[in-house]
């Protein structure tokens, strides 16, 4: 009998903008493979930032890039976003001036969402830029956090204040790191696919639609395809607009009233989980403005309910989301901007709606 021949993994393009360069997002299965040639020849010290709860994974990256000759370290920061803190930046940059780490060095950032943002941001403010790989090891990592170049850190004031725009040499997806994340967040990640629906491929919410059981596990018949697409969905919007000068600002579907919510909790909520009450709070906004038809934004309950996801937020804490919507980074003087949908993939800008609109919406989430 002979072994299957490995498949080879999909290559997602992300364009340079701006003056950065263009990287590829590899999905597939074992690519750690792909590691040196992403480091590139330059570096002597490689620092790989982690997760407690990938303590071993951080581990044997580093043994396996020791024993390729590098001056390897691991740097382990704490789960999710206890990570994204000034503090933690200050820790991983007294890592790296103890390790005497200088330009040519390369961080590998091997977590969630909120490893990488912090990785990234480490390696956008170290020696005002180093070279950074992206390994993410969560369906939200994978599809949304890692690819684009968007770094930062939480302040007390709001979530992502602080960062900049510097993305990965590279991205390496590698979905048998999925099998072991807890479905909580597994299915937190099912909120940016859905959002990369609504916004522009709404073969992912047909894809959903269809088995929704399915889709909440990392063995799915639609697993790698539900996160090529989103990917490919981010990597198109983020090559034409790498600041956020415009287009891009469509990722940020939900996210206005999800930041608020996020930061509400304390940061005890996911990511993902904010989101989706804030893509149900953006549809109802759209329909009230007359902008979004029932059907489609009846569509983001159903999908987000069927899939596990929250839909609905404690009802007395409004005035407390106003004032933080008011900071979003979105927002224009006093003017609070938000995305709608105006038909499914037909995103658009809304400027300065009326209070009324905005709690009549609010009405329609709150539990
Ligand atoms: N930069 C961007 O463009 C962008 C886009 C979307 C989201 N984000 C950010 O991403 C963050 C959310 O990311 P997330 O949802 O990946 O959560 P996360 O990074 O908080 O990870 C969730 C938990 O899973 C653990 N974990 C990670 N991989 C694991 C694995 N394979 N097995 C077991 N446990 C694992 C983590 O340690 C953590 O405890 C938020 O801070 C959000 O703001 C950034
Ligand atoms: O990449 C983007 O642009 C996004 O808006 C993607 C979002 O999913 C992501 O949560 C991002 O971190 C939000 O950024 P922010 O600029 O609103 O803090
Ligand atoms: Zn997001």
């Amino acid at each position: 009998m002979t072994t299957p021949e490995p498949t080879p993994p999909t290559r997602i393009s992300v364009a340079g903008s701006e003056g950065t360069a263009p990287y590829d997002v590899l999905v597939g299965r074992a690519l750690l493979g792909e590691l040196p040639a992403l480091i590139g020849p330059a570096a002597k010290r490689v620092a790989v930032l982690h997760p407690e709860a990938l303590a071993s994974t951080g581990e044997v990256l580093r043994d396996d890039l020791a024993d390729q000759g590098y001056e390897a370290i691991a740097v382990q920061l704490p789960n999710g976003e206890e990570a994204k803190t000034a503090e933690v930046a200050a820790y991983c940059w007294k890592a790296l001036g103890q390790t005497g780490f200088t330009r040519t060095d390369v961080i590998v950032g091997v977590g969630g969402g909120a490893t990488t943002d912090v990785a990234g941001f480490v390696a956008a403010s170290w020696l005002r830029g180093v070279r950074w790989v992206a390994v993410p090891t969560t369906v939200l990592g994978m599809v949304d956090a890692a690819v684009g170049g968007k770094t930062g850190i939480n302040t007390a004031e709001g979530k992502n204040l602080v960062g900049a725009f510097h993305p990965p040499a590279g991205v390496l997806c590698d979905l048998a790191a999925l099998e072991s994340l807890p479905v909580h967040d597994y299915v937190s990640g099912l909120a940016e696919i859905i959002k990369a629906g609504f916004i522009a491929d709404p073969v992912i919410l047909d894809l959903i639609e269809a088995d929704p059981e399915a889709a909440r596990s990392a063995v799915g018949p639609a697993t790698a395809e539900l996160i090529e697409r989103a990917i490919r969905v981010k990597a198109e919007v983020v090559s034409g607009d790498l600041k956020e000068s415009g287009r891009r600002e469509i990722l940020n579907y939900g996210h206005t009233l999800a930041h608020a919510i996020e930061k509400n909790e304390r940061y005890n909520w996911r990511h993902g989980a904010a989101v989706a009450v804030g893509m149900v709070f953006a549809a109802e906004l759209g329909r009230i403005a007359g902008r979004l038809d029932d059907a489609t934004a009846d569509r983001h309950r159903a999908i987000l309910e069927a899939v596990g996801l929250p839909v609905t937020y404690r009802g007395d804490q409004w005035p407390k989301l106003v004032q933080t919507m008011r900071v979003d980074k979105k927002t224009r003087g006093d003017l609070l901007r938000f995305i709608v949908l105006e038909g499914l993939a037909r995103p658009a800008v809304l400027e300065g709606p009326d209070p009324a609109m905005l709690l009549a919406a609010h009405a329609e989430i709150a539990a």
